[in-house]
């Protein structure tokens, strides 16, 4: 080898290693969870199966998930509504003997799901009931702790197992929250670069253009995203596992949590119930897209094309609570530098959310 290659191959470029986890078997369509089974064989994960389910979600897959395995593998089911340190611990209490987990629910359930099993060394499977969230093929993991929302480190699902029949059939409000959640990408990715630039924080590029595409062609098939049509569940979930599969590329949430997540993190805390977690990402995307001076108007019009809110009123959150929400966005994860973290005042705060009302 030349001298130069030699260099070459010393250069810091070189020194880089990076380790991408990724689903192995993503199955999306119509009545897939059939399927799940087959999944399971395929994926020779044992034979002891822990289904974590919500206790709504319970009626809706939950018991068709446990009596399709029930044939093959030893269930055992537990129905939790919330995620907290405490709820992982216990389920992880549960789960000890068991040799792989699946999550069937929402985003709390399957982050549950997912975090629990990353501690315990064992697979787990991710069953979305809803497009609501693009935690659906993530490796991370979103927990509440005293600090405020802690996106953990922990493993993609081996699996996606997303039934398009089930996925219509939920309230469409949910669909449109998981729109919002990946519109958001739009300025989680003006934050990133701005970090970049400002503080030399690294980017990846493809995590960054993978982001930015999945948002793109989710507001170019607006129009097919109508209530209970399954061709909406089908361009939703594609969209949220490629999110996701940009955040696995990061190794990080970067590419679709900026500042407008770090506000709908806030308002997690501040007004406790209020909002779907994508609903309250989408109206921060607002937000931010106007302080970087880009298309807010654009951002805005796609949200209410989908059904999504716009405005803290639709979510039951007061303007004051907004406010106080945009002021507390540089408190949660403040090593995320973003818009939010360049001295918003009280009073810039507020005409920011006027504006949200503005025609
Ligand atoms: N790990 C990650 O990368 C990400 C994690 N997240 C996390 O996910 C959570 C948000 O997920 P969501 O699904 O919005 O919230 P969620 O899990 O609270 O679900 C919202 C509600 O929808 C109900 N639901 C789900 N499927 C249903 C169906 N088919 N029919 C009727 N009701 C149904 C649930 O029971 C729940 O009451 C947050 O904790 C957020 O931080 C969000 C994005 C990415
Ligand atoms: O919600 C997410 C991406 O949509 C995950 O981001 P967080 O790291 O903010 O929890
Ligand atoms: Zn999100």
């Amino acid at each position: 080898m030349s001298a130069d290659g030699i260099n070459l191959l010393k250069s810091k470029a070189f020194d880089k290693s990076k380790w991408m986890q990724l689903p192995r078997d993503v199955v999306i369509g119509h009545d897939v969870i059939e399927h799940l089974p087959a999944v399971c064989e395929d994926l020779a994960l044992g034979r002891t199966a822990l289904v974590i389910t919500g206790t709504r979600t319970r009626d809706v897959a939950g018991d068709r998930v446990r009596a399709l395995l029930a044939e093959d593998y030893a269930v055992t089911t537990v129905a939790t509504e919330e995620i907290s340190l405490e709820t992982i611990r216990k389920i992880e209490e549960i789960g000890g003997e068991a040799d792989f987990f699946v999550g069937v629910g929402g985003g709390r359930v399957i982050d549950t799901a997912k975090i629990a099993s990353f501690n315990l060394d064992r697979q787990f499977i991710s069953v979305p009931t809803a497009a609501s969230h693009d935690g659906i093929a993530s490796s991370r993991a979103s927990v509440p702790t005293v600090e405020g929302n802690t996106s953990m480190t922990a493993h993609p699902p081996i699996a996606v197992v997303a039934d398009t029949g089930i996925i219509a059939r939920a309230p469409h409000r949910l669909l449109a929250a998981g729109c919002a959640d990946v519109i958001s990408n739009y300025t989680a990715i003006l934050d990133w670069e701005l970090s970049h630039r400002l503080r030399g924080e690294p980017l990846s590029e493809y995590a960054l253009t993978l982001s930015r595409m999945t948002a793109e062609i989710l507001v170019k098939d607006a129009d097919l995203i109508r209530p209970q049509s399954e061709e909406g569940a089908w361009i939703v979930t594609k969209a949220l596992v490629s999110s996701g599969v940009a955040m696995s590329i990061a190794g990080s949430s970067r590419p679709g949590s900026g500042g407008e997540h770090k506000f709908s993190h806030a308002l997690d805390r501040l007004a406790p119930g209020k909002g779907l977690h994508g609903e309250k990402c989408g109206i921060g995307a607002i937000i931010t897209m106007y302080l970087h001076g880009g298309d807010w108007r654009g951002i805005r019009q796609s949200l209410r094309k989908i059904g999504a809110p716009t405005t803290p009123a639709e979510i039951g959150v007061d303007d004051e609570t907004a406010v106080e929400a945009l002021l507390a966005a540089k408190t949660i994860r403040p090593e995320r530098f973003t818009i939010l973290d360049m001295g918003l005042t009280p009073e810039s705060a507020r005409d920011l959310i006027k504006m949200l009302y503005r025609e």
